[in-house]
């Protein structure tokens, strides 16, 4: 589809379009728009995988989903019992009262189980214009059975794939599409990820959570230039019927949102993985794969959606850290300090706290946390993510030698936001491996307030923010003598400066930041001009 069909500038990124075409729909009825999924899918009675799936999945995301039904299927954690096909023109039915109706931003689909109903989705997407098709090349249940023939592969292959704006075969799947050449390494897995990719689709995602021997589960990304090594870790369950459709469904909710297709695929993976961990331990039925809860964001206490916005690398620009210490010689409390801060400019706020009691801390926690929250800031923790969860704050900010990055994700799930310290180009490859939304690097100026702490200088920086594949903040004795000259190198990835003392060893918070922030806004708009 590439977002075919509608008629916008193409120079506008998928999120503008959606704003503007948000903006149209309100127009004509006076309301708001919701980003919407149609999933094209089975039903599965066990409500583990299927359309049963896909809802969940939209619904915890926050996006509409609509639904076309292919097949029903008599299933439950055993296996497939039946399956009843739904006759082709009634497919043709229900597509049509969806998309004559229904501004769908997105469609999904999964179990498609005859050439028929290929042909009947891919005529109703000529018809209809939607910006997205994700493709789940359905073939084989997750108990072994059949959900599609091998008479369908070559309309797949021929017709569906090239229509793709991406295509996420498990290793069997990519296998059949490529008539069964043997995937048994991730080496194989990028083969199959660029032949796949030849058929038309504009991106691939070749999963490998069935590779054997391998500790981690590794997905291949190509986007016809580049590869992704995507990785997350192998939870020990037996609740994993329904991953494929749920992380596909994910994707297109994402891309609905208006994500762009990496970062879609990667919260997407972040997700399954965050419900598998949560869901562990949960006994639904007596066969040996049973479903996963997809709603864990209603019990886990997670109440991110009540941030505004996702994080943004703009959010970086002017970032305070905080330091108690500093508050009490000049006898505020945190939480003033805070407010005083966010007034003057900050754009994020992380509270490092180093010596004080775990109760306090958390205390504080909370009382920033409604500061931050009432004008749209984030709020990270320093170091300790069990105050982050306990506050449900907005993530937190770790060093190499605190929890890695990896384990934090596992922990706060895919919507929090971690910050890692690097101060090398391999550091910064692990934060970005491990799930991080950005990096920290200094000292690039020495500094009282981080005792042994070697600094990179202007050049280090200049070295990792080059390399970098996540946003950068620079930090370490930055002030107002020298910030212009950090933001006005024009670094690429290099999205602000974070400070600790030139914001909150001084007396006045407020005038401090104002100062900081204009230096700061002049500095990017001049480097932009160069
Ligand atoms: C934005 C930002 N960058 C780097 C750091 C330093 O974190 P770390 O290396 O873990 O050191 P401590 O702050 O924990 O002493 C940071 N806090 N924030
Ligand atoms: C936390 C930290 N990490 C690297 S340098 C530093 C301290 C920055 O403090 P200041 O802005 O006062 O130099
Ligand atoms: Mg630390």
């Amino acid at each position: 589809m590439a977002y075919g069909g509608v008629i916008l500038s193409n120079s506008l990124s998928f999120y503008q379009k959606r704003i503007v075409m948000s903006s149209r729909v309100q127009e004509k009825n006076g309301g708001a728009s919701i980003p919407h999924v149609l999933s094209v899918a089975g039903s599965d009675s066990g409500a583990g995988a299927g359309i049963q799936a896909d809802l969940k999945t939209c619904a915890a995301r926050g996006v509409y989903c609509s639904t076309v039904i292919t097949a029903v299927t008599a299933q439950n954690t055993v296996g497939v019992q039946s399956v009843h096909a739904v006759p082709e023109d009634f497919v043709a039915q229900q597509l049509k009262s969806v998309l004559s109706d229904m501004q769908v931003d997105v469609v999904k689909s999964g179990m498609l189980p005859s050439v028929g109903v290929v042909k009947v989705l891919l005529q109703s997407l000529a018809e209809f214009s939607v910006r997205a098709l994700v493709v789940d090349p359905v073939m084989v249940s997750t108990s072994g059975d059949v959900l599609a023939g091998p008479s369908i592969l070559s309309t797949f292959r021929e017709e569906l794939l090239p229509m793709a704006d991406i295509v996420t075969p498990n290793i069997k799947e990519a296998s059949a599409l490529l008539g069964g050449i043997r995937l048994e390494t991730v080496a194989d897995m990028r083969t199959a990820a660029e032949l796949l990719h030849a058929l038309g689709p504009r991106n691939v995602l070749v999963k490998g959570g069935d590779l054997p021997g391998s500790l981690d589960a590794v997905d291949i990304f190509f986007n016809g230039e580049h590869f992704y090594e995507l990785r997350s870790s192998r939870i020990k369950t037996h609740n994993t019927h329904g991953t494929g459709c749920t992380l596909a469904s994910c994707i297109a909710a994402e891309l609905a949102k208006g994500s762009p297709m990496l970062t879609a695929v990667r919260v997407a993976k972040r997700y399954v993985e965050t419900a598998l961990e949560y869901s562990k331990d949960i006994l639904i039925g007596n066969g040996i794969q049973g479903p996963f809860d997809h709603l864990l964001r209603l019990k886990s206490g997670s109440h991110s959606f009540h941030r505004k916005d996702a994080f943004t690398p703009s959010d970086l620009f002017l970032y305070a850290v905080t330091d108690s210490g500093m508050n009490k010689k000049w006898g505020r409390s945190m939480v003033d300090a805070v407010a005083e801060a966010i007034q003057g400019g900050a754009t994020i706020v992380q509270l490092r706290e180093k010596d004080v009691e775990t109760r306090d801390f958390l205390e504080t926690a909370k009382s920033c946390l409604a500061v931050c929250r009432s004008h749209g800031v984030p709020l990270l923790i320093n170091d300790r993510i069990d105050v982050a969860l306990a506050s449900d704050a907005d993530g937190v900010h770790v060093g190499q030698s605190d929890m890695p990055a990896t384990v934090a994700r596992t922990l706060l799930g895919p919507e929090k936001i971690i910050g890692v310290s690097c101060k090398t180009i391999e550091q910064a490859q692990q934060a970005w491996i491990g799930g991080a939304d950005y990096i920290g690097s200094g000292g690039v100026y020495s500094t009282t307030t981080k005792a042994n702490n070697p600094t990179i200088g202007l050049d280090g920086l200049k070295t990792v923010c080059s390399a970098s594949k996540l946003p950068v903040v620079a930090i370490g004795g930055i002030n107002a003598s020298n910030a212009g000259t950090v933001m006005g190198m024009g670094v690429p990835n290099l999205k602000g400066v974070a400070v600790v003392s030139a914001l909150f060893d001084r007396e006045d918070v407020l005038a401090e930041t104002k100062k900081l922030h204009a230096l700061l806004m002049e500095a990017s708009s001049s480097s932009k001009m160069q």
